[in-house]
């Protein structure tokens, strides 16, 4: 019988100038959510660097042998969980990508997503940025499946604003969507929880966010609040810019219940319009 019910944490974790020291508190951060049950763990988008296009080339690593890799792989493997690895700078073909990394409890490396959407806004006065300027785009779908229990979509921060990669996640029979993102003081007050209850609602899945804790010192401050939204469109677990650990229990009888009670998805009019997914 598979197992309805697990335990997500999300990391919400400082970062700074040190790589060492990012690697090693994402570790003692890991360890604490598992200790306390988690059985799926997310770190935040670019947790061993600072976010910021002049950061990127210099924090770059392959990932086959990169520091970071090797530190999630081992500690996946000594907690026995699941681990999103957030997002690190990537270097790869004389390009660089915002990649996430999955890992099993093993240790092994169970899926890649590179930023499908970068992050190129200019909202006068507030804030520009263009991750164009630096990253490649990645160009696929991305999602694993933890043992029998839950298929889970991958999409880091910008991505949550595109509805037809989350709709066709679900259609492909993800339950859980998760984001490491870190929207700032622009952007994330006004749509940070937003998009995540739209996401949620449209397609009746869990979503989940994990941000950086925010460092006003930054040259980019993250918005912080990562939160987990239930298929109800209910933020379910949340905190605020600080550092911390989110917990929230994922049910999927929960889930089954309100898409058995509210049918959308057989209801849809594909008779009259259609969301398609042109690759794998
Ligand atoms: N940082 C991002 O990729 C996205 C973001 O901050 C926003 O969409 O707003």
């Amino acid at each position: 019988m598979s197992i309805a019910k697990f335990k997500l944490a999300l990391l919400q974790i400082a970062v700074g100038a040190s790589k060492t020291e990012n690697l090693l508190r994402a570790s003692r951060f890991i360890k604490e959510a598992a200790d306390k049950g988690a059985h799926l763990v997310t770190l935040p988008e670019c947790f061993n660097s600072p976010y910021g296009t002049g950061y990127f080339a210099e924090y770059a690593e392959q990932l086959e042998t990169g520091e970071s890799c090797l530190a999630l792989s081992a500690a996946a493997k000594e907690n026995k969980i699941y681990l999103v690895g957030g997002s690190i700078p990537e270097k790869k073909d004389g390009k660089l990508y915002n990649t996430s990394t999955v890992w099993g409890p093993d240790g092994g490396l169970l899926a890649v997503h590179r930023k499908v959407h970068l992050f190129d806004i200019d909202i006068p006065g507030k804030i520009k940025f263009q991750e164009s300027e630096i990253l490649s785009p990645g160009n696929e779908f991305t999602s694993f499946q933890m043992g029998d229990v839950c298929k889970v979509g991958i999409g880091i921060c910008y991505d949550m604003r595109f509805a037809e990669l989350a709709q066709i996640y679900a259609r492909n029979g993800c339950k859980l969507l998760l984001y490491p993102g870190a929207f700032n003081m622009t952007t994330g007050p006004a749509h940070w929880e937003l998009l995540q209850r739209g996401r949620a609602l449209d397609n009746q899945v869990y979503v989940a966010t994990a941000s950086p804790a925010r460092s006003e010192s930054s040259s980019y401050v993250a918005w912080g609040h990562s939160s987990v939204v239930s298929p109800w469109g209910e933020v379910i677990a949340t905190t605020d810019e600080k550092e911390s650990i989110v917990y929230a229990d994922i049910d999927l009888d929960h889930l089954q219940q309100i898409r058995s009670q509210i049918p959308v998805t057989h209801q849809r009019r594909s008779d009259m319009y259609e969301v398609i997914q042109k690759k794998n």
